[in-house]
């Protein structure tokens, strides 16, 4: 029925509500459709042929309607993106709106299609409640809780006869209805199997819109991915594995409540896995019920505390304190905090240059944590502790099935992980010139291609990236891109040794204070430390300083506790020394595995791998 006089449509919602065998009665009448017109006519009491725009709000009105709204919207936001920019050629309007059908993100098609949604007041702030505006894909699809498409004449107001709408309902974190997902089309080209197909495309995103709100809702609980056959569930625990919280699939398929979860019920009463904690990274899993039963291939992943610092929801929007702290009261790195923070709200990379142990990443995260990204992600990866293709791949991210040993449902990567925030490339100077084109190509174009992906995926992050190495020298003779390393050094911050450092007896107080604070340095003790040079520099000064303090007697370091290795012009070779007959007996000790060494050792994994790297020392994996 391409186009219906009003009155010939009040005529058939009539008979199709009734159940009046008549020509005009060509809506099945125990449709999902008819249903609605019946709900419209006998509960809401509307005319099918009233004329006018939906209710509108103002922008006051829209912002206190948002703000419950604003995680969700905030989280929900690069799926949205993505799906208005694969339906946008094809005449789809995009929004999402709350569960009372009031429109909170909108994307227009192009310009060509653009007018007609303006015209009719498809946009943020409108409302498209069934109660007001009768059935119709948004109202329709949150009155019942389930995906619907509402074709042209399907709408019970004649006046929206010209338009199509898929809409998926969008579930929150604890498997509320939170609103629902809306594209909208006015093209007469296009079949009803052509909306289906873009309302298959909408439910797909709205179940990732659903995981990315789940995730950055639970990110610091671990979370578990159970299959299942309506969608893949979600559950998040804590470390000592009692469930925090469980999506609406994993709800079904589990039998969770609120109120199992509110008391801190046992994950392994529901499902059982074996997983190694202590590698915070994701792992495939296989699941079992509680009974022994298989569940099938789960995921596990980390808190993003482990792998990528995110700050708490209610850290503040910036705070410079730790960069002022970090400085002290050493000039050369005061006046680059100055100009650091004088640049603050813009995005310039920074480049930061230091020997091991200066405090780069600590540089790097009080940089993120002053500036206007601070409620965003820091992620940090450290080039040189990985192979290039787990960099490729932690990096950029990937495709689901892009790589044999990819995880199912592929990665984001770190790239998009930062967006909105920082992303901290530690030793950037081992990054290998492959993937060196690819990141300039990141900051360039300001979008990422995961591998295999079809389409690219907009980011806005900052980079601060840091090295030992001196980059320009390795520009000019070609083991680094030239383009890539004027890119980086937006701003270079020199962080001076710890030698250098004209505040260095702060430093060593300070440092003595935390690592030793039951004790007091004897005069010998302040003497040696004063003059030694630290080539391993903070870390190095920690440890000494962390040791005498088991050791000091009485509350007493003296220079007997100092594990200073003598320094003869350039202490290195024999701190290195040492240091590599450590980590080689650790590994000898483990068996050659290096997670258990790296604990053994007190050193993160990815450390441990750096300077088995670094020191070429053969390992058994
Ligand atoms: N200004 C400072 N005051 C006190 N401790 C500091 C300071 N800067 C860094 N540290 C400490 O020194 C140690 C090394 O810091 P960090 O890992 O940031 O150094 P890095 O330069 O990134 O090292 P690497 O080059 O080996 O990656 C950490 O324990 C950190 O807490």
């Amino acid at each position: 029925m391409a186009s219906l006089s009003a009155s010939n449509h009040v005529a058939r919602v009539l008979s199709v509500a009734n159940q009046v065998t008549d020509r005009l009665a060509d809506v099945d009448a125990s449709s999902r459709i008819a249903n609605s017109w019946r709900r419209c006519l006998i509960s809401h009491k509307l005319d099918p042929a009233r004329q006018g725009p939906p209710q509108t709000l103002t922008e006051a009105e829209i912002r206190h309607v948002a703000e419950p709204m604003e995680e969700t919207i905030r989280l929900a936001t690069p799926e949205l993106e993505d799906l208005a920019r694969v339906l946008r050629d094809a005449g789809y309007c995009v929004n999402l709106a709350d569960a009372n059908a009031t429109m909170l993100f909108s994307r227009l098609p192009g310009e060509a299609d653009a007018k007609m949604f303006l015209d009719w007041k498809i946009y943020t702030g409108s409302n498209f409640a069934e109660t007001f505006e009768g059935t119709n894909g948004l109202g329709t699809a949150l009155t019942e809780q389930k995906p619907i498409l509402v074709h042209r004449d399907e709408h019970f107001r004649a006046q929206w006869h010209m338009f199509s709408c898929a809409v998926a309902p969008l579930f929150d974190q604890a498997g509320r209805l939170a609103g629902a997902v809306n594209i909208t089309s006015c093209r007469e080209d296009l079949e009803r199997a052509a909306h289906q197909l873009a309302l298959a495309v909408t439910m797909e995103a709205t179940r990732r819109m659903e995981g990315a709100i789940f995730r950055g809702h639970f990110r610091n609980a671990w979370i578990a991915t159970v299959p299942g056959d309506g969608g893949s569930g979600l559950i998040a625990y804590d470390d000592d594995r009692r469930i925090v919280g469980a999506c609406r699939s994993a709800r079904a398929l589990l039998g969770l409540t609120d109120g199992l979860i509110a008391s801190g019920i046992d994950l392994s009463r529901y499902i059982r896995f074996d997983h190694h904690a202590a590698r915070g990274a994701d792992e495939i899993v296989e699941l079992r019920r509680a009974d022994g039963t298989p569940l099938g291939q789960g995921h596990v992943a980390p808190p993003m505390r482990a792998k990528s610092h995110a700050p708490r929801r209610d850290a503040p929007a910036s705070r410079p304190e730790a960069l002022h702290r970090l400085a002290g009261r050493d000039p050369g790195l005061v006046r680059s905090v100055k100009r650091l923070m004088s640049i603050g709200d813009h995005n310039l990379p920074v480049l930061l240059h230091g020997e091991t142990g200066v405090g780069k990443d600590v540089f790097a995260r009080a940089i993120h944590a002053a500036s206007n990204r601070a409620r965003n992600n820091y992620v940090a990866l450290n080039c040189a502790a990985m192979p290039e293709s787990l960099i490729d791949a932690e990096l950029f991210g990937y495709e689901a099935g892009a790589f044999t040993g990819a995880r199912r449902e592929g990665s984001k990567g770190l790239i998009v992980q930062a967006d909105g925030g920082t992303l901290f490339l530690d030793e950037i100077g081992d990054m290998p010139i492959a993937l060196q084109t690819r990141l300039l190509r990141v900051l360039e174009n300001r979008e990422v291609w995961p591998l295999g992906a079809l389409k690219p995926v907009p980011v806005d992050i900052r980079l601060v990236s840091a090295t030992h190495r001196d980059l320009g020298r390795m520009a000019e003779e070609g083991a680094f891109r030239a383009d890539l390393y004027f890119r980086l050094r937006g701003m270079e911050v020199r962080l001076p040794a710890l030698r250098e450092r004209a505040d260095r007896d702060d430093i060593i107080r300070q440092i003595a204070r935390e690592e030793a604070p039951n004790c007091r340095l004897s005069d010998e003790a302040w003497a040696l430390l004063s003059a030694y040079p630290y080539p391993g520099n903070m870390r190095q000064l920690r440890h000494v300083l962390r040791l005498a303090g088991c050791t000091a007697e009485n509350g007493v370091i003296t220079d007997a506790d100092l594990d200073l290795p003598p320094f003869g012009g350039r202490a290195e070779p024999d701190l290195a020394t040492a240091e590599r007959a450590t980590i080689v007996e650790a590994l000898r000790k483990h068996g050659g595995r290096v997670t258990e060494a790296a604990r053994a050792l007190k050193l993160s994994r990815a450390t441990l791998y750096r300077k088995i790297k670094a020191m070429k020392i053969e390992t058994a994996q």
